[in-house]
């Protein structure tokens, strides 16, 4: 196939660094607000942000419904940090009328790490990620604290008093707790696009 087209949802969010980072990549990314727009694209990217204000802004724009209906037909779909919240099953410490898109049947934490500190970096090992862990931006990020079975886990990292689940695959659906669009450094990207070919071959 030619250059898939991937989707980056553009409610609110880090939406331009994913975008030019999809791009090279490999992929035609297009900024998705309404639903005729997601009809197109062959896989969507969901970025970090708030977690809360995407859930009703996706509501607002009639995107909560198809885009439920796309990931359960196997689109598909990328999350970071906020994204992996709106993607898993439940989402722990949320507002109770925040929406998930239930494509990951994991259980998250918001603001896990934000107990201890706010922010943070580290070089992560990332498995189907070839030449040297990534670094990882955390940015209020929330951790993975349950996984089903059919839920592989690509990274964690130490944490006080445990490791914590940091990206995770389920089929098409792939999220990580931290921002891969914010260090220049393709490789999750490259990692999606290749996810998006393979389901439209
Ligand atoms: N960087 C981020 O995306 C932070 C996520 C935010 N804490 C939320 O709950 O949505």
């Amino acid at each position: 196939m030619s250059e898939p087209v991937v989707g980056v949802l553009a409610l609110q969010g880090a939406v331009r660094e994913h975008v030019a980072m999809l791009e090279r990549a490999g992929a035609v990314a297009r900024p998705i607000r309404r639903p005729a727009e997601l009809s197109e694209v062959d896989g969507l990217v969901l970025p970090g942000g708030e977690s809360t204000a995407m859930s009703s802004l996706l509501e607002s724009f009639e995107l909560l419904q198809p885009l439920r209906e796309r990931i359960a037909a196997g689109m598909p779909a990328f999350g970071s940090c906020a994204g992996m919240i709106l993607l898993a099953r439940q989402a722990l410490d949320a507002r109770p009328d925040q929406h998930q898109l239930d494509g990951l049947d994991i259980v998250v934490r918001r603001n896990a790490f934000g107990r201890q500190v706010d922010s943070f970096e580290e070089d992560v090992d990332f498995a189907g990620v070839h030449g040297g862990p990534v670094h990882a931006v955390f940015i209020r990020a929330p951790w993975v604290e349950k996984v089903g079975a059919d839920v592989e886990v690509l990274a964690s990292v130490p944490d006080e008093q445990a490791t914590r689940i940091v990206a995770v695959r389920q089929g098409a659906v792939l999220a990580t707790a931290f921002h891969p669009e914010l260090t220049g450094d393709e490789r999750v990207h490259r990692l999606f696009v290749r996810i998006v070919r393979d389901a439209s071959t």
